[in-house]
């Protein structure tokens, strides 16, 4: 399994990364909580820009990801519209959705880009190649806010954005029991040993998928999203916390 490298960081080898996302609304909000990531254990940086009020200004959003940049120095960022139907902040348009990933990779300042996987195939390919020729990586992502699809359903998920070209196939699904836990877990674990030749990002949401963010070095998910203000996803514990069980989880393998 080949690991993606960005800026010095290497997305899976050893220990699972951290990514703490921002979902600041103005561009203020934005730097501000950037500022506090001086202080904090973290690999990579999401910024959620569906949270942006001025998201459908591209121009506004070049002009944040350039202070974005500067404030977080060589840490790698991860550009992410999430859109309402996979739970986020906004809905757009699947061409609009294309012009600002495609604009964006080529501003030079994000590393990753997150492309939603079911936004039709053909938009899909053309982000992850327009990305590519750019040297930017892609997390392919699919959500379920309210279950947890069965076994295969999740494994036929991941093999579909690795074969679409993504860099990091990843899926975030909500548990309605404990046994939902295992089967996200299990097909985790059935992806990266049948079929994954890349990393890949797994998560079971809320409380009690909260072991679902700690095992991934055991089960083979390689990086894992903490918060560091507000968090953008439930489930999601402090950074610092993380940190500390990541590491001695890792300690004891
Ligand atoms: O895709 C993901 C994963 C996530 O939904 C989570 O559950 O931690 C959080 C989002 O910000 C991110 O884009």
């Amino acid at each position: 399994m080949k690991a993606v490298e960005v800026r010095n960081i290497k997305i899976g080898e050893g220990i699972p990364k951290i990514c703490v996302p921002i979902v600041g609304v103005t561009k203020e909000d934005i730097i501000n909580e950037a500022k506090t990531f001086e202080n904090i254990p973290v690999d990579v940086v999401e910024w959620r820009v569906d949270w942006f009020e001025n998201v459908f200004d591209i121009e506004k959003v070049k002009d944040v990801l350039t202070d974005l940049r500067q404030v977080l120095k060589d840490t790698p960022i991860l550009f992410t519209f999430r859109t309402s139907k996979e739970g986020g902040e906004k809905a757009i348009e699947a061409a609009d959705y294309a012009k600002l990933n495609k604009e964006i990779a080529a501003t030079g300042n994000v590393d990753l880009v997150d492309v939603e996987a079911f936004t039709g195939d053909e938009v899909v390919k053309e982000i992850i190649e327009a990305a590519h020729a750019c040297g930017v990586k892609v997390v392919a992502s699919n959500h379920d806010f309210d279950k947890t699809p069965d076994k295969d359903d999740i494994v036929g998920r991941l093999r579909k954005m690795q074969d679409l070209g993504a860099d990091i196939p990843k899926i975030a699904v909500m548990p309605q029991s404990k046994l939902d836990v295992l089967t996200l877990l299990s097909a985790t674990e059935e992806m990266n040993r049948l079929y994954a030749d890349r990393p890949i990002i797994t998560m079971s949401m809320a409380g009690t998928g909260v072991i679902s963010r700690l095992c991934g070095e055991v089960f083979g998910s390689a990086l894992t999203f903490g918060a560091a203000g507000k968090a953008s996803a439930p489930g999601q514990m402090g950074v610092n916390d993380l940190n500390t069980v990541l590491s001695l989880l890792h300690k004891s393998l």
